[in-house]
Parts: C-alpha cells; structure tokens; sequence
C-alpha cells in the first residue's frame, strides 16, 4: 500500500470517541529472505519454468522440505503465509511426475493433491498450470467435474486435485478403477492441514488411512507432504492425521514486508445486556465503520466476519455509510460468503483480484490460502477461532512482499476481551495445537465399513486404525454391519458404507429455507443449527435481505419465511442437563479434582431473545416448543468438596453463581489451548452434581463421542483454568458482562452469575495445582 501502515492505523484512531479503542499496536519488522540453490535433482525444465515467473531459488525452508520428502521422509511444512509451501512439495512432486514418464509419453508416477475446499483446489490447478510445465496432465477432480472430466483424470491424470470428501465417496470405493493412479502413487500432498480438527479431522484421519491400505493394496506407499500453518507441535498433528511418522520443518526462510498487528476493543455502548450489564458496541457495527475508512482511503481491504449472517450486515452498513458520503464507492463493497451460487462466488473474487472491489466482507469460505495479490488491510471481526487462523486471514494482506495491516476487533466475549488485553497470547509462542481424535467411535465406526467395503478387513490391518479398531470391528459385526469369515471382516449391507460417514457433521438432511409467497428454495441451515437459527420467529439474513422464519418442520426439513425489515435480531435459548457416564481420567490439586470422560448430555432449544439492531438491547424473550436431544460425548470436569468451600470463606448461597460464571469464562477460553470454536463445546455448571456430590463444572464437546477439544482442555487445564481466572479479574466491568462471564447462549438468561465469588473459587480450584506457565505474575499476586 501506497500509505505506510501506521499512518493509516493513525488515521482510524483519529476520529473523536475512537483514542481508547485501539488497545495495542505490534509493528513486525521486515525480514529478508534466506536463499539456497535449487537441489540438484529437481528437473531442470521444472527450474526454468520457476525462474520465468520470478522465483530464482527456493528459500532455505522450501529446499529443506522438499530434500526430505524426495528422501522419503514424511514431512510437514509450517511455516508463514505466504511463505512458498507450494513450492516445498511442488519440487519433489513434480520432479516425480516428469521423471517417471515412459518412453511412449504415459504416465509413470502420480501425485494426489487434498485440500479441505473446491475452491482451494481451483485456485492451486491455475498456478499449476500457469507455469507451463510441458504435457503436464493436471486437472481437479470434485462434486463440479464432469463425466469426461472424471475418466480423464482417473486415466491420464498424474497430478489429482481434490478434496477428502471427493476420495471418500468416490475414489476410495470406486478403487478397483482407479487401480493404475493408485499403484503409481509416489506423493500424497495435505494442504492447509490445520483445517483438519475437531470431528472433521478425525474423519479426514481415517480417510487418509484407508487411502494408505488401498494404495498398499496396489503395492505403493507413498511420501506424505503436509502443509500447515504455524501451530504448536506441526509433527504431533501431522503423525496423528496419517498415522505416520513425520520431520517438521518451522524455520521460515521466506522475507516479508512490514506487518502491523492492530487490537481494537469496541466502547461499552449501553447498560442495556441481561440483568443491567454494560454492552459493547458490536464488533460488526465497528467493522463496518472502519471499512468504509478504509475504502475511502482507497486501501483494499478484506473483513473477515464469522457468521454469514454478520458478512450481509457489514457490507449493507458500509454500502450505506459510503452513500452518505461518497456514493460511487458504494458499488465497489460487497458480501461473500457460502451458501451463494459458485458462480456468483466466482466472479466477486474474481472483481476482487481485479481490483474492482475496495472493500469485500466475507465469511472464511475466502480464508483458504487463495491467493489475492494487492490487498492491503484484514479486518476481523472477533478472533477466528485459532491463531494460527488469525496470522492466516492477516496473510490475505501484503502478500508479495507489500507491507499489511491486520485489525482484530474484538466481540463482547471473554475469549476476544482477553487477547486484545493480552497481546502476547497471540504474538508470543503458539499454545494451541491442532486438536481432533481419529479413536473416537462414531467416526471410526462408519470408516471401518467403508474400509471393509474397499477390501475385506483382516486382522492385520487393524493396527492401522488405532488402538480402538479391534472394539470397533466386533461392535459393527456385533450390530449386523460387518461379517466375520475366516479371510477377515466383510461389509454385506447394500446400502453403500461411506454413506455412514458424514464427514464435515452436517447432522443429517440440511433444513431447506423456503420463501412463503414464491416458493424459491432461498439456502440451507444444517440441521444441527437448525434449532437455533431457523425456529419459528428466528430473523435471518440472506444476501443482504432480511426475513423472518414462520414456521419449522422438522419431520420434512423446511423452514417457511418471510420477507420481514423488523427491528431485531433473534438468538436461541438452550437448556441443558448432564450425567457421568464414565471418568477416564484424573489428577488430584489437592483436594480439587480434575476429570476426563464420557458423559451423557440432554438439551432442548426452549426459547428465544430479542434483541434490538444495532445496540443489542434485549427486548424480549419468546418461549420454543422444540423436541429435546441428546448426545454421548466427552468432558473435562472438575470437582471441589463443600468442606473445602466452607473452609475458604466461601457462602453456600454464593456457589451457583460463581460455578456458572467459571463455567462460561473457562467455555470462552478453552479456544486458546484447543482448535475449537466456543459453538463447539458446551458446559453446565452446578453447586451440587448428583453423580459426583460436588461442587462441579463440566465443559463438553458438542459432537458425538468428543471431538478432543475436551480432552485437551483436561490435559492444558492449568494454564487454560488460571487464563480464565485472568480473564474474570482483569474485565473492566463492575458485575459481569458479555466480555467475561455473560454467555450469548446461556440457557439460565445468565442468572445466577457472580464474577467475584467466581475469582475466589477459581483461587481454591487453582491453590494446589502444579505451576501454570501462562502468567506467573498473576499467579504470584493470588
Ligand atoms: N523461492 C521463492 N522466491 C520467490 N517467490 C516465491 C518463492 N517461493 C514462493 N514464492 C511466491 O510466494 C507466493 C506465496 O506462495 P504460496 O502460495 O506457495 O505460499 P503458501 O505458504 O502456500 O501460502 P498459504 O499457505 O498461506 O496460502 C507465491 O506468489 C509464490 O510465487
């Protein structure tokens, strides 16, 4: 960009009302590039082609990477944005293809491309192919490719792009055809493998293995390359994904621009919350002021916003916003996100790399390292769920060397309030790793007969699926689904297995949003979410309109609505009962105990807020007549005996709120230690728990059989404990607010909730455990 980054950061802080708004400013220094000759086995007609579109020599990392996947060593990559992954895997890779070409022109050696999205996919084949390497027959290989396209890729293709989806419904049972791709397998490349988490993960883990016994079953086994972005122990998450061992590679050679990481806390607004508490101004409402500066300061500027729904709002506001003052920017703003027609999606981001657009706001179905040359500002709304997606969607900026400007706006939650009043959670050492369960039984289960159906399972095999595979297979023979004759474990069912495994959990049939007068099919809600976002009297965004939901059926999956302008925006109410069903865990801090394992968890949407637009003022509650639900999962719980409690100073009649309070700053905080979304998991909380007769405070996975998040909350449970008591004494709120232990989806109205006894009782929890490594300021001060 043209301006340099702090005058513009300077810019946004100037309006009067905006000086405390921006609560730390990290200036990264530029850094120039490490170079290293190309290895002396990578084809030379492959250097040339690099050469002539500017790349002179790999960085040290790319050289790195590649020598030991040519070596035949697993490896993963992580590294920066845009800091050449591509190039890491492309060089053996490609090397590979070429070298393996027979006399006669066919193909010799094949490479299999994964990267979680179609569009992902679209946008490497174009680099691909644009750098012209002779005869290449690359191609992608997805739910949009036709007839011709799929037979030509099964038998002339040597480098598949495609997604896990594609390789569990297609390829893998459609093997036999696909025998001669599979034998000359030598590389299997896992992009953007940081997206594989939570219950997504765990199915794409036991994709990749049954893609690892069908190549083995044509005699190949091939060299993994996996890209990710910069987590805690890349080779952990890498290993726990395939099943294999792995080197990493972290030490980035690539050179980069100045980059400026700016926080910015949005002003309390009113006293208009639940119970009084103050609200902030949203952090939409503030996105969409800062992107009509910026696109009045002609810097291209992308707005990342978490709900679909929150992209609709931004741009409508900004379109607004620049009417007033000047109305022929306002075509140049616009909404991306999915649930568009991929056509339409196609030409905005095609507007986009053309700079047509100034100004776009989108959902992360534009995250995914597509590559966007001369964008020059991120903004985000609320953090994206990881640091690692955090530095990723800055990355979208500045590539190509230029200088970027990333703007994380925080929302009224504790886990936002908390970075952007701890800069050096996101700035100091990753603490998060990529977090999924391969074991976990419902999703190993509908793999084991997909498997059985690609080839009859045999004893041998087993291990390949972990330490729980033997329980699955006698479970599913045990249920009729597999049949055990003497050559190993068969699938006999007609229906096709891998239609068992719904891999990105959509939850079954997704609920159709249909409008009343015309009858148009307007998008899907999945029917997990559809209890909460499309019940009768829900608002709902849809490409800028809004309607209101008439009325729900859950037995055929629609929800009728209505074209509506009203004044508010809806958010569910749920309300939520848990049992013990096993402990699996423990570890005693004197006499708190901390626990790991299954439980049951009953809930029920039972009503809705309204809450007016934009100030977020509650207007009113309606009450839900909607079916209960329950799911078998893991938590992470712990327990303090009432002895204890009394012994503290601690009074009974202070107890629930103060349990509940911890619960909703611990839900909001587990996001920092584990990959997850705080929608992701749950918690209860309760002065006395039946099955432990305790003080006790779980918080759940909400996937069934846990997702892991969980898991690693048990395991981080220190550092992830004694960051929310941070979290609770540092807010700046007299009694408890959305910033620290109000929670949006509370199923008590938030009541009981007590911030100081919570502080107290979180020190009794914390008194006797084992050094947290997070803040021992803080802990010292206790
Ligand atoms: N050695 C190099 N010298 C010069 N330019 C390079 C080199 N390696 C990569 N590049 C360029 O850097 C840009 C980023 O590369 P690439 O898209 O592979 O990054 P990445 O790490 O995969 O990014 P992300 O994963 O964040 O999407 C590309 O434009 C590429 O041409």
């Amino acid at each position: 960009m043209s301006t340099p980054v702090a005058e513009i950061v300077d810019r946004l802080v100037r309006p009067a009302g905006r000086e405390d708004r921006l609560t730390h400013l990290e200036v990264l220094s530029p850094r120039t590039g490490r170079r290293t000759p190309w290895p002396a086995w990578v084809d030379p007609v492959l250097v040339e082609a690099w050469r002539a579109r500017g790349v002179e020599s790999p960085w040290t990392h790319q050289a790195e990477a590649a020598q030991a996947a040519y070596d035949g060593r697993h490896v993963v990559v992580s590294t920066g944005t845009a800091s050449g992954k591509s190039l890491a895997y492309l060089m053996p890779a490609l090397t590979s293809v070429v070298a393996g070409r027979r006399a006669n022109g066919q193909r010799g050696s094949t490479v299999l491309y994964l990267s979680p999205t179609k569009a992902l996919a679209q946008d490497q084949l174009g680099n691909l192919l644009g750098l012209g390497v002779p005869d290449l027959r690359a191609t992608t290989h997805d739910g949009d490719s036709s007839r011709e396209q799929r037979d030509w890729a099964r038998d002339h293709g040597e480098y598949l792009l495609t997604n896990p989806d594609m390789l569990h419904r297609s390829m893998l049972p459609a093997h036999a055809r696909w025998s001669k791709f599979f034998a000359m397998l030598d590389y299997v490349v896992v992009d953007e493998c940081h997206h594989y988490r939570g219950v997504f993960g765990a199915h794409v883990a036991q994709i990749i293995r049954r893609l690892r016994r069908v190549c083995a079953l044509y005699g190949s086994h091939p060299t993994f390359v996996v890209a990710s972005a910069t987590v805690a122990e890349p080779e952990v998450s890498a290993g726990r994904l395939t099943g294999l061992p792995f080197v990493a590679v972290t030490d980035d050679g690539s050179p980069r621009g100045q980059v400026a990481l700016a926080l910015w806390e949005p002003p309390f607004v009113s006293h208009g919350g639940e119970n009084g508490a103050p609200v902030r101004r949203s952090a939409t409402a503030e996105i969409a002021d800062l992107l009509t500066d910026l696109v009045l300061e002609n810097v291209r500027t992308l707005a990342f916003i978490r709900s679909r729904r929150g992209t609709e709002t931004v741009s409508m506001t900004t379109r607004r916003l620049l009417d007033e003052v000047s109305p022929g920017l306002s075509s140049r703003v616009a909404a991306y996100r999915g649930g568009y027609l991929p056509e339409d999606r196609r030409e905005i981001e095609q507007a986009l790399k053309r700079g047509e657009l100034l100004g776009l706001a989108a959902t992360n179905a534009l995250e995914l390292g597509i590559d966007i040359a001369g964008l020059d500002a991120v903004l985000m709304a609320g953090f994206p769920g990881t640091r690692a997606a955090l530095w990723q969607q800055i990355g979208r900026a500045g590539r190509g060397g230029q200088d970027a400007l990333g703007v994380f706006v925080a929302r009224d939650d504790p886990l936002d309030t908390y970075l952007v009043n701890h800069p050096q959670a996101l700035i100091g050492q990753p603490v998060e790793a990529n977090v999924f369960d391969p074991e976990n039984p419902y999703v190993l289960g509908p793999h084991l007969c997909a498997a059985a159906e690609e080839s009859p399972l045999t004893e041998e095999d087993l291990p390949l699926f972990g330490s729980a595979a033997r329980q699955g297979v006698d479970a599913l023979t045990e249920a009729g689904l597999l049949r055990r004759r003497s050559r190993g474990w068969f699938w006999t069912d007609r229906r096709r297995a891998s239609d068992l495994a719904d891999i990105r959990s959509t939850g079954g049939a997704p609920v159709r949003l249909v409008e009343q007068e015309t009858g148009r099919l307007l998008g899907t809600v999945d029917q997990s979410s559809a209890h909460g976002t499309a019940h009768a009297g829900a608002v709902y965004l849809h490409q800028g309109e809004t309607y209101l939901v008439l009325s729900l059926d859950l037995a055929d999956n629609v929800a009728v609505v209505v074209r509506d302008e009203p004044s508010y925006s809806t958010s569910a109410r749920e309300l939520t009962d848990i049992a013990v069903t096993d402990e699996r865990d423990h570890v005693l801090w004197g006499d708190a105990r901390v626990s790991f394992g299954g439980v049951r968890v009953a809930h029920q949407v039972v009503s809705y807020l309204k809450r007016r637009v934009p100030s977020g003022e509650v207007l009113g509650e309606e009450p839900l007549d909607l079916p209960e639900r329950t799911l078998d999962t893991t938590a992470v719980w712990w327990t303090l005996p009432p002895a204890t409690l009394a012994e503290a100073g601690l009074e009974e009649r202070d107890l629930p709120g103060a349990a509940h309070a911890a619960e909703h700053a611990s839900i909001g905080l587990l996001p920092l230690f584990a990959t997850c979304d705080r929608w992701d998991i749950g918690g209860v909380s309760t002065a006395l728990h039946p099955d432990t007769g305790q003080l006790t405070v779980f918080v759940y996975d909400g996937h069934p059989g846990g997702a892991g998040f969980a898991e690693r909350g048990f395991h981080a449970a220190a550092d992830w404990l004694t960051a929310t008591r941070q979290a609770i004494s540092s807010c700046r709120c007299d009694d408890g607010c959305p910033s620290c232990v109000q929670s949006p989806k509370c199923g008590n109205g938030n009541n009981p909730l007590d911030k100081h006894v919570a502080v107290q009782l979180l020190d009794v929890l914390l008194a006797d455990c084992p050094g947290s490594g997070l803040d021992a300021a803080e802990r010292g001060t206790r």
